[in-house]
């Protein structure tokens, strides 16, 4: 659709953007990235053919830009530049009614049923016509983004060139306007080029993006491997996280704000309270953590941690309700907390801080294993949910890589189930030694403070006090269960 082939572009004799080279497909939403300054602008004017090119060559469709007339040109790309906020004094039917410019026809250019029936179909996916007899000036900047976006629509354009399009806009029109646009590359009806600062809206709907840095290119590829953290804080100079989306395979970074990284407390068993129904944990701070709760489950970051303890009998259907509600009893926030389920006895608990290195981990575990079993063996039964679980709780003084999370959970697993093969606990149905019961959950929570903790296997000092850790705990644990 479009090349841009060696391209220099600037001001005066002042070059902005340096030797550029890409190609965009039909159909493609290209996005452009970088800091202020960085170029963006002047690209994308250099791609509507506004600026002058001090070296290289454009071409759309295979013919060099300056070989269109203006007309000519605007049959083929439309353009929504940064809105100014000058006073505007035309009405929004009529702004809108100027993007179909370039297909009147004849000498009088008279305004066709085909003009009319576009302009009332782009007003309407823009959201628009309740307000098209109103003057621009009386607008929000949100609603004349969407009266300028609609103009540009109304061109029927094989290009769109857009300059930051969802600034101004509120949440839901972002999503829709970037819907509506996405929807029609998807088709191939349509190829857009569009410059974002917002790296997460970049990654959800780009195919491809240009990380600009100085006028020059940094990175072009897909948002998968331009959005990584190393790239992203050597052009913008500043901490991001990255992290999945929760339900769409694209990547999102998150700003990291200064002094949220200060507090130094130590997570250990000040911030644990016993009861006869319960063992809660109050951690000063929020943790983040990947747990298998009835509620607060996957990745999260969480303040109370609770392992109630219900009847043996206890059959509740909504049971995750039914734990939301008993923590609202406790006067605490459901959204804030991850919450378990046991039937043991809770004075069979056991916790211990274990400390080498300057680092540390506090574990809590309840364990009930009446029910054990042999997870090998398990296909050959049909076993029920009775009350009889261990719940881990693994609390950890550092800061855990994702790879770090997953490898704590793969530690503290092998040393529970070497706690249990150490105290020969059985699967009464066959005799062998067993590996857990059907309804363990576990939980790794950590402060995310000091030093990046990239794995935490039994190589690492993190994973040695897990392992540690967890296997003595447990045995300890098994060991008063029995009695
Ligand atoms: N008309 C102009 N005349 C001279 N210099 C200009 C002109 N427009 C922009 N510049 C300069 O070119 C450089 C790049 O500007 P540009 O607008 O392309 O950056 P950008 O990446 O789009 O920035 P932002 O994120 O702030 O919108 C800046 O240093 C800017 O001052």
């Amino acid at each position: 659709m479009i090349d841009v082939n060696g391209v220099s572009v600037g001001y005066g004799d002042q070059k902005i953007v340096e030797d550029m080279n890409f190609h965009i497909d039909k159909g493609e939403f290209f996005g452009i990235l970088g800091p202020n300054g960085s170029g963006k602008t002047t690209l994308l004017k250099a791609m509507t053919g506004l600026l002058p090119l001090m070296a290289g060559v454009i071409t759309l469709k295979g013919r060099p830009l300056h070989q269109f007339s203006s007309r000519e040109l605007a049959t083929h790309v439309a353009v929504l530049p940064q809105i100014s906020t000058e006073a505007f004094s035309y009405q929004v039917r009529e702004t809108v009614m100027l993007g179909r410019y370039a297909h009147q026809k004849g000498f009088f250019k008279g305004t066709t049923d085909r003009d009319k029936e576009m302009v009332d179909k782009v007003m309407e996916q823009t959201g628009i016509s309740s307000f098209q007899y109103r003057y621009l000036h009386e607008l929000s900047g949100g609603e004349r983004q969407r009266v300028f976006l609609a103009q540009a629509l109304a061109q029927e354009p094989h290009l769109l060139l857009l300059d930051e399009p969802t600034n101004h806009l509120d949440l839901s029109y972002q999503k829709s306007l970037l819907d509506l646009i996405k929807n029609q590359t998807d088709q191939g009806t349509l190829t857009v080029v569009a410059i974002f600062h917002d790296l997460n809206l970049a990654s959800l709907y780009c195919d491809r993006l240009l990380l600009l840095d100085q006028g020059t290119t940094k990175l072009l590829n897909h948002p998968e491997e331009v959005l990584k953290e190393e790239h992203i804080e050597e052009v913008y100079h500043t901490k991001v996280q990255k992290q999945a989306h929760p339900l769409v395979a694209k990547p999102q970074m998150v700003i990291v704000p200064e002094g949220s990284l200060t507090e130094n407390l130590v997570l250990d068993e000040r911030y644990m309270t016993l009861t006869e129904d319960c063992i809660l944990y109050s951690a000063p701070f929020p943790l983040k953590c990947m747990s298998s709760g009835i509620i607060g489950a996957g990745i999260g970051w969480y303040s109370h941690f609770m392992n109630r303890r219900v009847p043996v009998d206890y059959d509740c259907r909504d049971y995750k309700q039914d734990m939301k509600e008993y923590l609202i009893t406790k006067e605490l926030d459901p959204s804030l907390s991850v919450g378990m389920m046991t039937a043991l006895d809770l004075s069979n608990m056991i916790c211990e801080r274990f400390e080498m290195m300057g680092k540390s981990v506090f574990v809590i575990v309840t364990a009930g294993v009446g029910n054990a079993m042999d997870v090998s063996t398990s296909f050959q039964y049909d076993i029920d949910s009775k009350p009889g679980t261990i719940n881990t709780w693994v609390f950890i003084n550092g800061n855990l890589s994702d790879e770090a999370y997953i490898e704590a959970l793969v530690t503290s697993t092998e040393a529970k189930v070497k706690a249990l093969n150490d105290m020969e606990v059985r699967d009464k149905r066959n005799g062998n030694l067993a590996t857990g019961t059907p309804t363990d959950s576990i939980l790794i929570a950590s402060s995310q403070k000091g030093e990046i903790e990239p794995f935490a296997g039994p190589i690492t000092p993190i994973g040695k006090l897990i392992g540690k850790g967890v296997y003595e705990v447990t045995k300890k644990a098994i060991q008063r269960y029995m009695g």
